[in-house]
């Protein structure tokens, strides 16, 4: 029984959902490709930054000495998935939007006991926490922070003109756990810290074959579709889907460019997994203005999309109206 449990632990449990991958490119910061792969809003692993390198001791026992009282939002789920939802838009569904998770804030160390002692079956568990003054007590946590590799960070925030650092969101998550496909309108350096993480992104091209749900929606920028059951009825564009494949272990950092969809897990090699993001806001070429290169990018024409949903939400008062309307604009006209 031993030997089959450890061989089943090896492998990754990376399911392949039946979507064709190509790999995201594994290349060392210093090579001069990874820059342009970034100058140009693509993905890139890079191998060896060091960007977060003193966060490399961080494990269960040393969080908790230094994190130990600190409150922390952690989610529960009794399935794999863990679909984010904004709970200030769920008046907008008039009560037929049931939570997939639940949110409780917890001590950190209640927040470890509960994940030492999970195991299948249990409800699953997942801490995001933004690191900030509020849970930062200890100054050994304050001092592996002040040591990341900021000159680098910055340099890339800088020469690639994206807005300010927002978020430093602190993940703990169980073995096995599923964020499902969605986008963020940050840049994202992804930083892996203690166990392995397999990521899946989609150009924000994909719009069409993800069918985000409308922006008023608590799941706005969630994909609809479940990749463990598509609908390929509701969703056939989904048939034509093609991945950006990465899978991120400790020291290993992923740019993950603006309004890039992610569908992101949490592999069976470790119990819990460790990671640590830096959101930074968009830069000013995402508002158009007279430099604005033409034909327009993908995440441009995303940015559009939402602005003109956002606005007919707003113009019309009432989120029923607003397919009608589009409906009305379109067919026979434009379509
Ligand atoms: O860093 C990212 O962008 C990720 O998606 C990482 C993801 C957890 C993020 C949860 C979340 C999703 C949407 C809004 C706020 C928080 C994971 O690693 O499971
Ligand atoms: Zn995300």
């Amino acid at each position: 029984m031993e030997d089959t449990k450890r061989m089943f632990w090896n492998e990754p449990n990376s399911k392949s959902y039946g979507i064709p991958t190509v790999s995201i490119p594994r290349l060392s910061y210093k090579d001069p490709l990874a820059d342009k792969l970034i100058a140009n809003m693509k993905p890139v692993v890079l191998t060896d930054t060091n960007l977060v390198g003193s966060a490399m001791k961080w494990d269960s026992h040393y969080l908790q000495e230094n994190l130990g009282d600190s409150p922390c939002t952690v989610y529960l789920s009794k399935t794999h998935k863990f679909k984010y939802f904004d709970a200030n838009q769920t008046k907008k569904c008039d009560n037929d939007f049931s939570p997939p998770t639940e949110q409780i804030v917890m001590r950190f160390q209640e927040f470890v006991k509960r994940l030492k002692s999970w195991k299948e079956g249990d409800k699953r568990l997942y801490m995001q926490e933004p690191l900030n003054e509020k849970i930062l007590k200890s100054l050994q946590l304050v001092n592996d922070i002040l040591t990341f590799n900021w000159g680098w960070a910055r340099m890339q925030q800088k020469q690639n003109n994206w807005g300010p650092l927002t978020t430093n969101l602190l993940m703990i998550s169980t073995q096995g756990n599923v964020t499902p496909a969605h986008f963020d309108n940050q840049h994202n350096l992804f930083a892996q810290i203690y166990g392995y993480k397999r990521f899946i992104l989609f150009p924000p091209e994909d719009y069409d074959k993800l069918y985000p749900h409308p922006v008023w929606h608590p799941h706005d920028r969630q994909s609809q579709v479940d990749f463990d059951y598509p609908d390929y009825t509701k969703f056939p564009k989904f048939h034509d889907i093609k991945g950006h494949e990465a899978l991120l272990g400790p020291g290993d950092v992923l740019y993950l460019p603006l309004y890039w969809w992610h569908h992101v897990e949490s592999l069976l090699q470790t119990h819990f997994t460790i990671s640590l993001n830096f959101w930074y806001k968009a830069g000013p070429n995402l508002c158009l203005s007279d430099s604005t290169l033409y034909p327009l990018e993908g995440y441009q024409k995303m940015a559009i999309m939402r602005n003109v949903e956002k606005m007919l939400v707003e113009a019309l008062r009432d989120v029923n109206e607003v397919g009608p309307l589009l409906r009305t604009i379109l067919e026979g006209r434009y379509n």
